[in-house]
């Protein structure tokens, strides 16, 4: 659906992307991580055009970007940021409604979906559709932001640290929302994160970017349990990480998660004894739990 092929990219001489081959499915959600500089942006921006290699090609649903119309590619996807970015003389509503009134849409199914977007991300719509920016909380701004972009339908989402600025449990909670959603919808998502244990929590894979360079792609068990060199290694804090995840057991992490039923043999094991040994359907929960676990005792 996306592919990154042989990408170069550099800013003042300064090559910021080396080698970039890369390929997101489609409904996948794709984590770039790594540390601050290591090209996670630049990759995103490339993706929706507001950047461009100097070598190499993209292309999105088997075609070349420069083949796309890009102003048409980027009414198909969906583009998060940090710092929001609502216009701040807008309602709610109208931040909301703005790309579909720009699509022509007609206001009665502009009002329906508004309505149906704001109610999902869980922003009453009647108490919050005639509220401006300035009158809500960083956190209820990030919702807004979320839902400005989903109310299009995109097939695709690029999300810059969409949570970032966030208190722990409210991030914990638009995670688990948008990963809901995403996966309802089969948004293709790419989400960039400088944070290991954001990365593990809601990747189908992560692709880990260090020295312009992409060090490993693989699954949250991949990157940390099979670390493809020392740089990986170093990055998702091998040893402390996994002591950790040895630390902790499952019975003390299972009230972090209504959806996790442990069974009763392993209650007592450690959350790294289970995620080495069982199977890995149950891992991304245990892992989803354990990051609760984690942030309620930071
Ligand atoms: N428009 C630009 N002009 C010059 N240099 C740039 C530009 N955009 C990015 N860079 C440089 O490219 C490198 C990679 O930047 P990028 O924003 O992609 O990193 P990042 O991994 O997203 O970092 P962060 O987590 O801090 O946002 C950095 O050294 C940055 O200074």
């Amino acid at each position: 659906m996306i592919s990154f092929q042989n990408i170069e990219k550099s800013f003042d001489q300064q090559l910021v992307l080396k080698k970039i081959n890369l390929e997101i499915q489609e409904g996948e959600l794709m984590v770039l991580l790594g540390a601050s500089g290591s090209g996670k942006t630049t990759m995103l921006r490339m993706i929706n055009g507001l950047e461009r290699p100097n070598s190499g090609s993209i292309e999105i649903s088997n075609r070349n970007i420069d083949q796309h119309n890009l102003l048409d590619l980027r009414k198909e996807i969906g583009y998060v940021i940090q710092k929001v970015g609502l216009f701040p003389h807008y309602s709610v509503y109208d931040n909301v409604a703005t790309i579909l009134r720009l699509k022509g849409e007609s206001e009665e199914s502009i009002q329906q979906k508004v309505h149906h977007w704001l109610d999902k991300i869980g922003m009453s719509a009647s108490l919050y559709s005639h509220k401006f920016p300035s009158e809500l909380s960083g956190g209820e701004a990030q919702r807004i932001g979320l839902a400005r972009a989903l109310v299009a339908q995109p097939k695709m989402i690029l999300l810059d640290e969409p949570f970032s600025a966030l208190d722990p449990i409210s991030r914990v909670k638009i995670r688990n929302e948008f990963r809901k959603i995403q996966r309802e919808e089969r948004l293709t998502a790419v989400m960039v994160t400088h944070d290991v244990l954001e990365a593990v929590s809601m990747a189908d894979r992560i692709c880990l970017l260090a020295n312009g360079e992409i060090q490993q792609v693989g699954t949250a068990q991949e990157i940390i349990f099979y670390p493809k060199n020392e740089l990986v290694k170093k990055f998702v804090k091998g040893d402390q990480f996994q002591a950790s995840l040895a630390s902790v057991s499952l019975n003390e992490i299972q009230k972090y998660s209504k959806e996790l039923s442990i069974p009763k043999e392993n209650v007592g094991n450690s959350v790294l004894d289970f995620l080495q040994n069982s199977d890995s359907k149950f891992h991304s929960k245990v892992l989803d739990a354990f990051y609760k676990w984690k942030e309620a005792k930071t």
